[in-house]
């Protein structure tokens, strides 16, 4: 048997909704694959009680038939569905992954990516490629028709998830058809300077350019407490806040020595709200890994 472990990721990073994604170093998903006559799929960890096993309802479904690949697939879900955490990327990542190495399909990580996609189109309705991008190739991605480029990043990073579930089909339904010219400039500013952060390992410049006025505040409706958690994150030290992928997840950048502190404050701030939450101190971490 194959294991192969895939991490979550934080698509958007604000100014990048569609187009920007980082891999985290946890949590992450751990799928094991055998060569079958069939697809088979068998569920456990976070949240799989919630996730069908049905290979035509199932990301790994979607993987396995675009790579004519059929297998038993067992996955330990260490990512919980419908977070902002790209759950469901991170099982197809894994799934693209492990199956090209078990049937020697010899596509480069970069062409599993749209292979990948094709289990995220099963349960959004759109084949976005900003969570599967950064599980297959970890880093910093930026995810466009024209293909992936990836930046090896290190950046420190707090992601609070509450307990309330958003889909992310539901979170594609509110965001706004049209954008002003002026969100469109400070759109590409930030984007620009979170961009040059990410090549510099610099967190208040990947901060600075978290900021967004277009897809971000439609969201946040969604997200019982955002506001509150989003202000207490910055009052201790987060250099940027966002709305991790479609959420409810919370994504804080910061510097190493004010992880701790912002991590228990968002939780704080959840539970002044009488929302209970979880947190993963964490950071940019690598792409999928195979055992
Ligand atoms: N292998 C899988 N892992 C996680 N979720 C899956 C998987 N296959 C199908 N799903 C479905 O995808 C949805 C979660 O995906 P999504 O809303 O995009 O959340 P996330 O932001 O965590 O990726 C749930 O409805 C879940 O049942
Ligand atoms: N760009 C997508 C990303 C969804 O990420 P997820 O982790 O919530 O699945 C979007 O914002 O809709």
């Amino acid at each position: 048997m194959l294991t192969v472990r895939a991490p979550a990721t934080s698509a958007n990073l604000g100014s990048g909704f569609d187009v920007f994604g980082v891999a985290l170093e946890r949590p992450a998903d751990v799928i094991r694959l055998e060569k079958a006559d069939r697809v088979t799929i068998e569920m456990t960890g976070a949240g799989s009680q919630y996730i069908p096993e049905d290979p035509d309802k199932n990301t790994v479904g979607a993987v396995a038939d675009a790579l004519d690949a059929p297998a038993r697939i067992q996955i330990d879900k260490g990512v919980r569905p419908a977070s902002g955490l790209g759950s469901s990327a991170a099982s197809a990542a894994a799934a693209a992954v492990g199956l090209n190495e078990l049937y020697d399909r010899g596509y480069s990580r970069e062409e599993l990516v749209p292979i990948a996609a094709k289990g995220e189109a099963v349960v959004s309705g759109d084949a976005h490629d900003d969570n599967v991008a950064p599980s297959i190739m970890g880093g910093f991605t930026i995810a466009t028709e024209q293909g992936v480029t990836q930046v090896d990043a290190d950046i420190p990073l707090v992601a609070c998830l509450p307990d309330i579930v958003v889909s992310t089909r539901d979170a594609r339904n509110v965001v706004p058809e049209t954008a002003r010219v002026d969100q469109m400039v400070e759109t590409v500013g930030n984007a620009a300077a979170l961009t040059t952060g990410m090549h510099r390992d610099d967190p208040e410049l990947v901060g600075q350019g978290m900021h967004d006025t277009v897809v971000t505040p439609a969201r946040a409706k969604l997200i019982d407490g955002y506001e509150q958690v989003r202000e207490a994150a910055l009052a201790a030290g987060a250099t940027g806040v966002t709305i991790s992928g479609a959420g409810p997840t919370v994504m804080a950048a910061c510097a190493e020595d004010d992880r701790r502190q912002i991590a228990s404050t968002m939780l704080d701030a959840f539970g002044e709200r009488g929302v209970d939450a979880r947190v993963y101190q964490t950071r940019i971490g690598g792409g999928a890994e195979v055992f």
